[in-house]
């Protein structure tokens, strides 16, 4: 059977470019790069190439204001421990409600443990974010903004420029969630105010693992990781060099193909959004119309439980989500879609530059007898199930009136 993956926000294919780039430094080059040898030399020139890479790709002024990390949720703890502590005379936190859960666990720890008040600005049924409540919530006691740039389940993407603008008004430090942006949105952070942002390789066709958090020259930072004084004293803990290197080809890569790959995969999530609109009735698109990522499709079905397509499009073969990763699996309704207020589950289909339109007519084929079924219709053609699926879906569509509505 051959597999899809229309998953792409959960994890990418690791580019075979970016795999051949880390290879030596886990044979030859293994020194390490704080060593005075030239073993370690030729390896530091490894990390320098990377941080560059990913300079150019954000758009940062320096090299230096990148400090790699072991991905997304690391950076995500990072910069917002880092403000509580350089901003010691300011108790409040402003985020949003759509955030990953590696910001609002943190901000709900935070809150728990140390008093700080936290502020989740609501978004409205498209996922933009209410702009009232956003400036409402910021006041000179505010020690950090952190409002993700694209939100990973509907793709919506968040004014960020302008919401970090607003947010030095009042002085306060803007931090964004860039995991799905970066890669997949062209950005010049050094005409921006935004002071610190998170990545993640796995996302861009890199490895997993490792990510990145800028911050922007001048802004005083604290490591989250204490010890030696690796990364500029930003991140202790010797370097996971090939995974650095990985990342640094990776976002090479994702600058190169950026403008045709988005061409691409935006053509191909329309004709999936499309298709399916076209196909199957009471369906519609979650997410803003316009402010959205290119390659994701976020789809509600009306009367059907979310986990239920795709679960039986697994089946086939074909891979999407019913909401985040983090969410998905644990049968616990997606907090995105609550902030929402929607008022059905929805299935994600995200695309990455390793999609082909084939990909796309393979899922028009098998959806339509997918839904019918799943709706209690009759249904014929491709698509036909095990008696066994059956029952597993329309086991997980009888609890549709559960609390993601
Ligand atoms: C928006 C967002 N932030 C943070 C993360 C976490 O990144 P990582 O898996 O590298 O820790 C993810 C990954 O699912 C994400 O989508
Ligand atoms: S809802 Fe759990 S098996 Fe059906």
């Amino acid at each position: 059977m051959r597999l899809i993956n229309l998953d792409n926000n959960a994890t990418t294919r690791v580019d075979p470019e970016v795999v051949q780039a880390m290879l030596p430094f886990f044979t030859d080059q293994f020194g390490n790069p704080s060593s005075m040898h030239s073993f370690g030399a030729a390896v530091a020139a490894a990390v320098r190439k990377a941080r560059l890479q990913l300079q150019a790709l954000i758009g940062a002024e320096l090299d230096q204001e990148i400090t790699f990390t072991s991905g997304g949720t690391e950076s995500d703890n990072a910069a917002i421990l880092s403000a509580l502590e350089v901003m010691s005379n300011r108790t409040e936190i402003v985020t949003s409600a759509v955030e990953h859960p590696a910001v609002l666990t943190l901000c709900a720890h935070l809150e728990k443990t140390r008093g700080v008040k936290v502020h989740r600005i609501p978004v409205d049924r498209h996922g933009r974010l209410d702009l009232d409540a956003y400036r409402a919530a910021l006041t000179p006691h505010v020690a950090i903004v952190s409002i993700m740039w694209a939100n990973n389940e509907t793709g919506t993407i968040f004014p960020v420029a302008k919401l970090a603008g607003l947010a030095k008004e009042v002085g306060a430090l803007f931090h964004t969630d860039a995991v799905q942006a970066v890669g997949k949105l062209p950005m010049d952070l050094k005409s921006t105010a935004i002071d610190m942002l998170s990545l993640s390789g796995h996302k861009l066709h890199g490895p997993k693992g490792i990510g990145a958090l800028y911050v922007r020259r001048g802004v005083r930072f604290r490591s989250l990781i204490k010890g030696g004084h690796q990364e500029h004293d930003r991140r202790a803990g010797t370097e996971n060099t090939p995974g650095i290197v990985g990342l640094g080809m990776a976002a090479e890569l994702a600058l190169k193909f950026m403008d045709d790959d988005n061409t691409r995969v935006k053509w191909l999530r329309d004709r999936l959004e499309n298709g399916i609109l076209q196909r199957i009735p009471n369906t519609f698109v979650t997410g803003d119309p316009l402010e959205r990522l290119p390659n994701t499709a976020n789809i509600a079905f009306e009367n059907i439980e979310g986990d239920a397509i795709p679960f039986l499009l697994s089946r086939v073969g074909i891979a999407c989500s019913s909401g985040s990763a983090c969410t998905s699996g644990s049968l616990e309704p997606s907090h995105v879609l609550r902030a929402m207020n929607a008022a059905h589950a929805a299935v994600r289909f995200s695309f990455s530059r390793y999609n082909s339109e084939a990909d796309v007519d393979r899922v028009l084929e098998v959806l339509p007898a997918i839904v019918e079924r799943l709706r209690g219709f009759p249904s014929s053609g491709p698509g036909e199930r095990s008696a066994e699926d059956l029952q597993s879906g329309l086991c997980l569509s009888s609890r549709r009136t559960g609390s993601r509505s």
